[in-house]
């Protein structure tokens, strides 16, 4: 059973068909790259994948449970990072956590532990007992990272992770992507940044105007060129 099965996605906004039939699969142990340009649909379908927007044709389902249909154990076994970070600014990094970690039912002493791991990699320790409003952008995209990461995931699914990481900061997130696939957690990450999907992914699905044109392994969909060239030639090629 794979991790995410995706079939014949369709939304559209009003007469708009922002995704039309689009198909994929998400393993375990694989990291799976969504890219296309601005506007193709990759956030349409990310929200869709989490249980955040409804979608008009198709089914999503993560560890076999349907998204429409059970979603408390289906978003029970995932963990979304979008692409603006929008979290409780009246609340400490930690109270922030902790909150997650409750609706999770993350044990007591687990969460401390993961937590003060996670913290402290992404280099954010000592903030988390100051309130959020004081953190900066890349500071509350690294909470939700945390967030995301606290009940340990069976699918990942993360919108432009790496926009506002400082170098540091997204190196050790690749790290961890990485250490989560090998642990048998699938991750599945829309980006813009060609140069870090082909070296990190297994596998990429390329989308244009809401179809998917390429899928298969990064060494397929990239062939004998770069994934830079491979994909503005996708792209730019009339529908
Ligand atoms: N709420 C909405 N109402 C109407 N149209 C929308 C809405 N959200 C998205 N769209 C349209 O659907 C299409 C896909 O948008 P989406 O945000 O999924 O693209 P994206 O690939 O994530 O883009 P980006 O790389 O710029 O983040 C676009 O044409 C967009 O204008």
């Amino acid at each position: 059973m794979s991790i995410l099965s995706v079939r014949n996605f369709q939304k559209r906004y009003g007469d708009h068909v922002a995704v039309r039939d689009l198909s994929l699969t998400v393993e375990a142990g694989s990291i799976h790259g969504f890219i296309g340009h601005n506007g193709a649909g990759k956030t349409t379908l990310i929200r869709a994948i989490v249980g955040a927007q409804s979608f008009d044709g198709g089914s999503i389902e993560v560890c076999g449970h349907s998204i429409e249909h059970e979603p408390i154990a289906a978003k029970r076994a995932l963990a979304y990072v979008p692409d603006n970070p929008d979290v409780y600014e009246f609340m400490t990094g930690m109270q922030y956590l902790t909150y997650l970690a409750d609706i999770f039912e993350v044990p007591a002493a687990v969460r401390v532990e993961r937590i003060v791991a996670l913290a402290e990699r992404l280099d954010i320790a000592e903030a988390l007992t100051d309130p959020i409003s004081s953190y900066s952008h890349g500071m509350k995209q690294k909470l939700v990272i945390i967030g995301a990461l606290v009940h340990d995931p069976t699918l990942l699914v993360l919108d432009e992770p790496f926009v506002g990481l400082d170098p540091v900061a997204s190196h050790e997130l690749k790290l961890i992507l990485r250490e989560r696939a090998e642990a048998g957690a699938a991750v599945f990450f829309s980006s813009h940044v060609l140069e870090v999907v082909e070296k990190l992914c297994d596998e990429l699905t390329v989308i244009r105007s809401g179809e998917v044109v390429a899928q298969g392994t990064t060494a397929q969909v990239r062939g004998d060129g770069s994934l830079e060239s491979v994909f503005l030639e996708l792209v730019e090629k009339e529908a």
